[in-house]
């Protein structure tokens, strides 16, 4: 778990975990159930540099190319893995590509569209309305070298942001900014709330960076689960006193995070304490949930970008950002060159393409062999799936986009943080990915450094617990190849804020450019929001059901309907279905709500309420 203690210093690369708070601050905008354009209008250089290539379909050379199968040959195997190894001297980062089966013919036809993708993300860096459908910029990119922001004005905004940032975790560190109720002691604990890219990033990187013992804990609230809500609360205790609640949202309105605020708002009201005096709110400025912060003299608000995705916001603020954020730069330094050979990011774009055949037929399987990477999957998940999962590419073409993406953790499914995790062991991953459905390609995820230097010890003679590990990921390897299933694997030297920003800086680039590849727009979520809008038009049908049965119960005698009669009375008769599930859900949870029947056969229910509102009748 995370916590604030040093929070900017800069941290030597050795010290294996690091005290530091997770205070996301670049996020993407988005609306309470909002309506997006769902066009997909060429308005970008992106777009107009890539669609014409786009036509060129590489799946006919793909077919051909992959007839060969799978180099087997040991010597030759070798001279392949010697003659692909991507190094990145100075982060200590390898990638080798030698067990995805390209073709040199496969490479040199590719060769175009990666030049077009290359040529794509310059504009793009270059502050290009890259995201053509919400008209906006992308500039996560400059978020770890301001100086590239196309204006001196957003150079001058991500600088003082994040100086405030630290300021601000520095002054809870040391006790200058304190709880109220604790006028002595300080913040104990923090509480993130937040969902999507405002919950996955500070999840993964608190999971992957948080000393052992930190003297703030970091918890989440990422859903609108109010069992999961309570629980949180619950685990905090007395301990709510000393607590910072971080609400983090881009668009200040997405209805879980508003939800998990008022839930968080109502424990405080109960323990008799003042929410204003321990709440932060990241967002966008002037959002619904800035407005919020400012009108009731919350404890800090920080600003988010416009131009910055919530999936692309994971350099955020927290765990020792300056040096997340040098590696990042790093690694975008090194994804910047248009030579495929010498650019990690392309290479990983290109296997993506020939694994896929750029048409998302395999899924991205992800297995870092560290228990502290467990989150990196699920944060890739978001970031890949949301990115490139389109329904339509730049030149309004139905496609149907997108690769699948899901992981566990090597060796084993041990000390898991949640029951998701738990329930699934990477041995039965690993047995159906040797032998059983051939749909999926692998990424291994290899941290060399098993513990800090002078820690490690020899449980048998010459072998110690992380030769094991080692051993394991290896092994896997090896077998998998043996049965044609490909992989790739990254390997960094260790788990440390620096590696974590090239990861993460990595796999954005890798996102960019693969989307140029196949001429998508990565920056917008359009069904995501076609998600909302359904949430919300239920919510509505909700209340326009309770209104009906309320006069319906507001009569003498009562008089209970049945599902077609409260169907016809809300003028939604094609609805009936998603009525009966509002009705059997607020049945389940004493909504005052009867339900006579039998739940199984709808047809016989008559509902009516327990009580009649005439207020509510007469307003
Ligand atoms: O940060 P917020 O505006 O609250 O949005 C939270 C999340 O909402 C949706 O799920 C979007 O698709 C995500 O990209 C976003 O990160």
């Amino acid at each position: 778990m995370a916590s604030l203690s040093g929070l900017c210093s800069s941290s030597p690369s050795l010290k294996p975990k690091h005290d530091r708070v997770v205070i996301p601050l670049f996020h993407k905008y988005s609306l309470a159930f909002p309506t997006r354009s769902n066009s997909c209008s060429k308005l970008s250089v992106a777009g107009e540099v890539s669609a014409d290539l786009s036509k060129t379909n590489s799946v006919g050379v793909l077919k051909k190319a992959k007839q060969g199968g799978l180099e087997k040959d040991p010597k030759a195997l070798w001279r392949r893995y010697v003659d692909w190894l991507y190094q990145h001297k100075e982060l200590g980062l390898y990638l080798d590509v030698s067990r995805i089966g390209f073709s040199d013919e496969f490479v040199a036809e590719m060769e175009p569209r990666f030049q077009a993708a290359f040529k794509a993300m310059e504009d793009l860096e270059k502050g290009a309305i890259a995201n053509p459908d919400e008209g906006r910029m992308v500039g996560h990119y400059w978020l770890r070298n301001a100086k590239l922001a196309p204006k001196p004005i957003l150079q001058v905004q991500i600088e003082k942001t994040l100086d405030a940032v630290c300021k601000f975790a520095d002054d809870v560190i040391s006790g200058k900014i304190k709880p109220p109720s604790y006028p002595e002691g300080r913040f104990t604990q923090i509480l993130s709330v937040g969902i999507g890219g405002s919950a996955l990033g500070p999840q993964f990187v608190a999971e992957a960076l948080a000393p052992d013992n930190p003297p703030l804990k970091i918890r989440f609230i990422d859903n609108t689960d109010p069992g999961g809500i309570d629980h949180q609360v619950a685990q905090l205790g007395p301990e709510l006193a000393s607590t910072l609640v971080i609400v983090i949202s881009k668009s200040g309105g997405t209805p879980e995070t508003r939800n998990g605020l008022l839930e968080v708002q109502k424990a405080f009201r109960e323990a008799g304490l003042d929410f204003s005096k321990q709440g932060v709110a990241i967002t966008q400025e002037n959002s619904l949930l800035d407005n919020t912060a400012r009108i009731e003299g919350w404890v800090a608000r920080f600003p988010m970008f416009d131009w910055v995705g919530g999936r692309t916001s994971e350099m955020s603020a927290g765990i020792d950002i300056r040096e997340m954020l040098v590696g990042a730069s790093m690694m975008d330094n090194a994804t910047r060159s248009r030579v495929l050979k010498d650019n990690p990011a392309a290479l990983l774009a290109l296997c993506w393409y020939w694994a896929c055949d750029g048409v998302g037929s395999k899924d991205m399987v992800i297995l870092p062999y560290k228990d502290s990477l467990l989150l990196f999957s699920r944060y890739l998940q978001q970031l890949v799936m949301e990115s490139l999962g389109k329904e339509f590419d730049l030149d309004g073409n139905r496609v149907n986009q997108g690769i699948s993406v899901y992981g566990n953790k090597g060796s084993t499914d041990q000390h898991a943080p949640d029951a998701t995790f738990r329930v699934l062991s990477i041995y039965s991953y690993i047995q159906q990915l040797r032998e059983g459905v051939h749909n999926f390609f692998v990424t291994f995820i290899e941290v060399l450094r098993d513990r800090p230097p002078g820690h490690d010890w020899e449980l048998e003679p010459g072998v110690t617990c992380g030769d094991y590990l080692f051993g394991m990921l290896q092994g896997t390897r090896s077998a998998l190849y043996a049965n044609d299933r490909e992989s790739v694997t990254v390997t960094v030297q260790e788990v440390t804020p620096r590696s974590v920003g090239a990861l993460v800086a990595l796999y954005e680039r890798a996102v960019g450019l693969y989307a140029s590849l196949v001429n998508i727009n990565a920056y917008h979520q359009p069904g995501v929001e076609a998600g909302k809008k359904a949430a919300g038009e239920v919510l509505a049908l909700q209340k326009r059901v309770l209104a009906v049965l309320n006069e319906a119960s507001c009569k003498e005698p009562v008089e209970p309907l049945t599902l077609e009669e409260v169907a016809e009375r809300c003028h939604a008769p094609e609805d009936i279905e998603m009525i009966y599930k509002i009705i059997e859900h607020m049945a389940a949870n004493d909504r005052a709500l009867i339900a006579e029947g039998d739940c199984g056969s709808p047809n016989s229910l008559k509902v009516f309420l327990g009580e009649c509102n005439l207020d509510e009748l007469y307003a």
